[in-house]
């Protein structure tokens, strides 16, 4: 066994680097003569080329002869290190036909792409361009000059395309657009590093009948993070913006952008999805990735356009930089990035599956037994394990949909009202006509004893009742790329293992907490990407029982273990890297009902900003703190505000 770290330090685990994703140089039997013939898998790089040979005087390219590959990189990212700008723009007369800011986004509707491999995210965005926009874009394709390369010279230069012709433009009008129409739905933050600009270089690429991009991985411009003096950092690309400026079904037959898998280069290529373009779609992926856990499936998005059967194809590509504090965090991947995506707003959305309890608190001076006694002090609390988490997310600033059994009884509309104070997405709650809603009536005696006594009632009629329509609703919202994380409290299975097997399936992390042992909740265990649990029972689900050995049976590079130990601390793993021990906080402790639940809610707050494991550990540890001082089991808003969690 590995001795365990009282850590300050580990914040990922070290995990053995593939050989051929070392950084930024040639890869070796991917862009050589081998990989020439037909489809190549793992072309990696083959994309990045954002200055044409021709204008910038490189001589050769992956798929020509005369350069070997290494030189060709040197060249390439020299060029892109200069900052060098290609081409002209070409939306300078066309200010005629722009659409107006707020009607344009008002037209755009997101879809998140299946048959990506978990890790990955793709988003279909459609209608970001007009149809007449992306026809005088079509119109304005320079035929000629500067940038400008016949079909011919770039099969000469690459490979795995075939195109009428394909022009570099520099554009910054039509970034700017773009980034602006797509602005919430570009991710602010990604991998440790901000969102700097959609990048003004385009390629417009023109394909006729037979013309094609055969399967690849898009590379990061430049291949080395370029140093920004002026913003005081290093910059590189991280995702592909994809722009189709026709139409599949009118303008061109075939054409589809597919995302596909395939082994091996020249091996079998297996479509996993197709998407038929029509003008002013936009594709948006991450790119070429660096570092992922060996064991994982590939990160990168394989695609390819398909063959063009008929007609003529307009399409135009750049990628979205960012720009990161050092040269390191700008080379690395986060493993992540499924994350990355949120459908209709800057902050993350979280879907919340779990209980609601209205607590009532009594505080007597002694737990009575036949006698009648009079109560000190009576307060009622909107609580039960997922709305104290959910709550404490919607403080931490996360948009939270919660999918909760409520009765239609006046609990209910207490608690309804709590979650639509803090702007709570409430459509997935079932409210269920007839029954109760759950309480929990808690006796708090204030003697020498300090007695707690809780007693909760569970309405048959409101656990029985068949939520299926609003998983159903759920999972679909969450198909259409909604939610970036699911969060469970364990209960209310029924509902929340169908929405997490989904989750699973779409690569949609699962944050969960388990309080019971059952065949469902070992499934749950089973399907998390987070599990945060009390020591005992991390030790229980791995039927072993030392800690550190159970965190190491139970973690893996896809899945984060955490085991809470109330005033102690916890205990973090993830893969096989060390386990990380995050200490509680000292604090005056008023009440620490909820704490574990506001933790959860503090990890997957942390976790989604894209934190490592000690980062979001220690946020999370703080969020519980910052509940333990104030009465009730949901944190306030003041509380996290005093610990620094929560702007004030
Ligand atoms: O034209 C297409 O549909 C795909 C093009 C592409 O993948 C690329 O330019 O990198
Ligand atoms: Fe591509």
């Amino acid at each position: 066994m590995r001795p365990m770290r009282c850590v300050r330090a580990v914040l990922w685990p070290r995990l053995p680097r593939p050989a051929l994703r070392s950084f930024g140089v040639q890869r070796p039997g991917q862009h050589g003569d081998k990989a020439r013939a037909g489809a190549s898998c793992k072309t990696r790089g083959e994309a990045t080329d954002a200055e044409a040979p021709e204008v910038h005087n490189i001589g050769a390219g992956p798929g020509a002869q005369d350069m070997d590959l290494a030189a060709w990189s040197k060249l390439k990212n020299s060029e892109a290190q200069s900052g060098k700008r290609v081409g002209m723009a070409i939306s300078d007369s066309l200010s005629h036909v722009w659409q107006q800011p707020d009607a344009a986004k008002a037209a755009i509707s997101f879809e998140q792409l299946p048959g990506v491999s978990p890790g990955v995210t793709a988003v279909l965005a459609r209608k970001v361009l007009s149809e007449e926009e992306c026809r005088a874009l079509i119109a304005a394709f320079p035929t000629e000059g500067q940038g400008y390369m016949a079909g011919d010279r770039v099969a000469e230069l690459y490979r795995d395309r075939k195109v009428k012709s394909r022009v570099l433009v520099n554009d910054a009008f039509l970034a700017s657009l773009l980034q602006d129409r797509l602005g919430p739905q570009l991710p602010q933050v990604l991998d440790g590093g901000r969102l700097l600009q959609v990048n003004p270089n385009f390629r417009l690429v023109h394909y006729e009948t037979g013309g094609r991009h055969s399967t690849h991985i898009d590379g990061r411009e430049p291949v080395q993070p370029r140093r920004d003096e002026e913003a005081n950092g290093w910059v590189q690309s991280r995702l592909t913006m994809q722009v189709y400026l026709n139409s599949h079904g009118k303008d061109f037959e075939g054409g589809e952008f597919a995302i596909v898998d395939a082994e091996e280069e020249g091996g079998e290529v297996r479509v996993k999805h197709t998407v038929r373009p029509s003008a002013g779609d936009v594709v948006l992926f991450y790119q070429e990735r660096l570092d992922p856990p060996s064991q994982c499936p590939p990160y990168e998005l394989q695609h390819q356009g398909n063959d063009v059967t008929w007609g003529e194809k307009f399409a135009c590509r750049t990628m979205v930089d960012y720009i990161f504090p050092d040269e390191e965090t700008a080379r690395l991947s986060n493993v992540k990035d499924d994350t990355m995506f949120s459908s209709n707003g800057a902050s993350p959305s979280v879907l919340a599956i779990g209980n609601t309890i209205i607590d009532t608190m009594l505080t007597i001076s002694h737990i009575p037994i036949d006698e009648k006694i009079h109560v000190r002090s009576k307060q009622t609390y909107v609580g039960g394990q997922g709305a104290n988490a959910a709550q404490a997310m919607a403080q931490l600033g996360l948009r939270v949909a919660f999918l909760t059994r409520l009765g239609d009884d006046v609990e209910g509309q207490t608690a309804l009202q709590a979650y639509e104070g803090l702007d709570m997405d409430l459509r997935h709650a079932l409210v269920v006509p007839g029954a109760q809603t759950s309480v929990a009536t808690v006796l708090v005696a204030s003697d020498e004893e300090r007695h707690r006594s809780c007693l909760i009632h569970d309405d048959k009629n409101l656990m029985e009742a068949c939520g299926q329509e609003k998983v159903e609703a759920a999972i679909q919202r969450l198909r259409s790329g909604h939610f970036s994380a699911v969060y469970t409290d364990g209960w209310q299975l029924d509902m929340a293992l169908p929405i997490c097997r989904a989750a699973k399936e779409l690569g949609v992390p699962i944050v969960a907490d388990i309080e019971a042992i059952s065949q469902k909740t070992m499934e749950l265990a089973e399907l998390s990407t987070v599990l945060i649990a009390s020591g005992i029972y991390v030790k229980i689900l791995a039927g072993m029982p030392d800690l550190v050995v159970s965190l190491q049976m139970l973690a893996s590079p896809t899945r984060t273990v955490i085991a809470t130990l109330g005033a102690k601390g916890s205990l973090g793993l993830v893969g096989d890297g060390e386990v990380i021990f995050v200490p509680a906080l000292e604090v005056d402790v008023q009440d620490t009902t909820g704490a574990g639940d506001t933790y959860h809610a503090g990890y997957a707050v942390a976790f989604l900003r894209g934190q490592g494991l000690e980062e979001a550990m220690t946020f999370a540890t703080t969020a519980a703190a910052a509940k333990c001082t104030t009465p009730g089991p949901a944190v306030t808003l003041a509380a996290l505000q005093r610990f620094g969690l929560a702007p004030s």
